[in-house]
């Protein structure tokens, strides 16, 4: 990633993407006390816009109030900073990455006189897993690892280190040949992929985690906000692996892996062993959304240009 041509936004500045550099005794390096975002800009009739920027933006500074990280810029800087970073690279769609990172001025837990940095950085991601899993649908794990329960990290914090807990369930799943993991939270109740929010619909209706220990997702919140269009019952509640199982369609929905059909929990095949009808509706739904297709949904967009 850090060999490419381009620009990044750090701190203020736009600088050169191979300059964009932190020391080895970055404090965040170290601890991995930071917070992020996963934003995506899609092209549209009008140009490339941004999803949802205001909702990531002030989950950014809720993250970091959270982390009592005290921000150097405003909402509107860094607002306008994620527009800059995709329009100044020329970019039509992309992933973007705020991030706000503690600096090099000291080391140790008791260090307390570190710079608050923000960064953001803008690429092209097209597609989370393989193009065609968006129809065929993912094949899924249980972790052995368990997610946080909701006083050993922050969850409603997108924090950085929370994601150790991520790249250990992601990747035990994908040694066990599949495509990506579902962590239970201490209890043994459903909370989330390593990267997404969870949804899984049983009889006409919706039911997804409550917002215990699994991040307050926005594409989560997308998702709600159809099923209500679609005049779909959603519950927000705890949730058992064997409920998914036996479910007659399940999905992921994230930023990076936007609506995600899972065809396969475990070895257990769900509903059809395929995107079911409701899950293309609503990734229909949001493609349309994202991508400008929908008036109903054009406030979510800000426009780079
Ligand atoms: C743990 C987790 N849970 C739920 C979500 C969905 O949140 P939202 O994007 O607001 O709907 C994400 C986003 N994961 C981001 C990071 C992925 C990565 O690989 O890095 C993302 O989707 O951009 C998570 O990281």
């Amino acid at each position: 990633m850090a060999d490419r041509d381009g620009l990044i936004w750090l701190d203020g500045e736009m600088v050169p993407w191979r300059e964009a550099k932190t020391h080895v005794l970055t404090h965040t390096l170290h601890y991995g006390l930071g917070c992020f975002e996963g934003v995506r800009a899609y092209n549209t009739a009008n140009g490339p816009a941004i999803f949802r920027l205001q909702e990531h933006t002030d989950r950014l500074f809720r993250s970091a109030h959270i982390l009592n990280m005290k921000m150097p810029f405003t909402k509107d800087d860094v607002n306008e900073a994620q527009r800059a970073a995709v329009r100044e690279n020329n970019l039509d769609e992309a992933y973007l990455r705020p991030m706000v990172f503690l600096g090099s001025e000291g080391m140790g837990l008791r260090a307390d006189n570190l710079k608050v940095h923000v960064m953001v950085a803008a690429w092209s991601w097209p597609s989370y897993m393989s193009p065609e899993a968006r129809e065929r649908g993912i094949k899924v794990r249980t972790s052995s690892y368990t997610r946080h329960h909701v006083n050993i990290t922050m969850c409603k914090a997108k924090a950085n280190g929370n994601y150790i807990n991520s790249m250990l369930a992601l990747n035990e799943a994908i040694a066990c040949g599949c495509d990506e993991a579902l962590l239970l939270d201490n209890e043994g109740y459903v909370a989330e992929g390593s990267g997404e929010n969870i949804f899984i619909l049983r009889d006409g209706v919706l039911h997804t985690p409550e917002l215990t220990s699994c991040l307050e997702g926005i594409t989560r919140a997308t998702i709600i906000e159809f099923a209500r269009e679609l005049g779909i019952p959603v519950r927000e509640r705890r949730i058992t692996r064997d409920e998914i199982y036996i479910a007659d369609e399940a999905f992921f929905t994230g930023t990076a892996a936007e609506v995600l059909p899972i065809r396969e929990l475990d070895g257990r095949v769900i509903g059809a062993g395929k995107r079911g009808p409701l899950t293309e509706k609503l990734q229909a739904m949001y493609f349309d959304a994202v991508k400008g297709r929908s008036d109903q949904f054009g406030h979510w967009l800000t426009l780079v240009h």
